[in-house]
C-alpha cells in the first residue's frame, strides 16, 4: 500500500533523504523515528506527492505519487506537521470542505464529516474557528479533515506533537481502532508511543534507514534492553555530525 524505492532529495548542499526504500501492508502501523532532521518529513512529503523526489519513486496504493498524483492522493490521508487549516474557517467547515474536494456531497458528506470530528474528539470545539483553537485542537481539526474521507493509507507527521496525555492516548486508541482495516505511517520522537500502538519502526539517520524491524527487534539490538537505547546506538553517528550534509554523488555512497 505504501512503496518507497530508493527516494533521494536533496536541499541545496544538503542531502535530506539519501536512497529511502521499504514497503508496508494493510493492517501494519509503522513508526518512522529518527533525529531531528534525520529526513522523516522529507520522506513523508514525498510519499504523499507534495514533494517531487530528485530520483526514486513513491506511491500510494499501486498509484505513483508524482505521476497518478490524484489516484494516490485519493487513497491517502496526510497529516503534515504543524496544524496547516485555514484559521477562519471551524474544524468542522474544514472537515467538510476536505470531503468536498474529494467528491462526497449530501448525506455521504455530512456522515463523513461528524464520524471524522466525533473519532478526532472535538466536542464543541468543532464550531468555533480554527484560528482561535489551542495548539492540540488545531491538531485534531488537522486530523479529522485527514481521516475524513476514511482512506487506505494515512500518513502522520507527529500526529500526537502538541496534545496533552489524554488527548494523546485518544489519538492513540483512534490509531490502533483504524489500523486493521488501512496502512499507517507515523513519524514520532516519542518512543513509548512506538512501543504502544507501532508494529514496526523504521529507523532513519542521515537520510538512510538504519533499522527496519519491530520495535521489539529494536530493543533487542540495545545494550540496556530499551527503544532509547536502540535509538541512540543507531544515531550516535549523526548527532556528532552537523545536520548539514553535503551532497555526494550516488557514487560515493557507501553500500
Ligand atoms: N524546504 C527545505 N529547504 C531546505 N532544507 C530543508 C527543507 N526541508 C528540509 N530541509 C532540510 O532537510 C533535512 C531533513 O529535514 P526533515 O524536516 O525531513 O527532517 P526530520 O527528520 O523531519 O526532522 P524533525 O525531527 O526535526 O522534524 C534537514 O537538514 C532540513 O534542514
Amino acid at each position: 500500500m505504501i512503496d518507497a524505492h530508493d527516494l533521494v532529495k536533496h536541499f541545496g548542499p544538503t542531502r535530506a533523504v539519501d536512497g529511502i526504500s521499504f514497503s508496508a501492508q494493510k493492517g501494519e502501523v509503522v513508526a518512522l523515528l529518527g533525529p531531528n532532521g534525520a529526513g522523516k518529513s522529507t520522506t513523508m512529503r514525498m510519499l504523499t506527492g507534495c514533494l517531487e523526489p530528485d530520483s526514486g519513486s513513491a506511491a500510494i496504493a499501486g498509484h505513483d505519487a508524482v505521476r497518478a498524483r490524484h489516484a494516490a492522493q485519493s487513497a491517502l490521508g496526510y497529516l503534515p506537521e504543524g496544524a496547516p487549516a485555514y484559521p477562519a474557517m471551524t474544524p468542522r467547515a474544514f472537515a467538510r470542505f476536505h470531503l468536498r474536494v474529494r467528491g462526497f456531497t449530501g448525506k455521504a458528506l455530512h456522515e463523513a464529516a461528524e464520524l471524522a470530528l466525533e473519532r478526532a474528539r472535538m466536542g464543541e470545539a468543532a464550531n468555533r474557528p480554527i484560528g482561535m483553537l489551542s495548539k492540540g485542537f488545531k491538531r485534531r481539526a488537522a486530523l479529522a479533515a485527514a481521516i475524513a474521507h476514511d482512506p487506505a493509507v494515512l500518513i502522520l507527521d507527529e500526529p500526537t506533537d502538541g496534545l496533552d496525555p489524554n488527548q494523546k492516548d485518544g489519538v492513540r486508541a483512534l490509531i490502533r481502532m483504524m489500523a486493521p482495516e488501512k496502512t499507517i505511517l507515523i513519524s514520532t520522537h516519542l518512543l513509548d508511543e512506538v512501543e504502544a500502538i507501532c508494529t514496526r519502526a523504521i529507523l532513519i539517520t542521515g537520510g538512510r534507514i538504519v533499522s527496519d524491524t519491530t520495535p521489539a527487534g529494536l530493543i533487542s539490538t540495545a545494550p540496556d534492553q530499551s527503544l532509547a537505547g536502540a535509538f541512540r546506538q543507531l544515531t550516535r553517528h549523526s548527532a556528532e555530525q552537523t545536520t548539514a550534509r553535503p551532497a555526494r554523488s550516488r557514487k560515493e555512497t557507501p553500500a
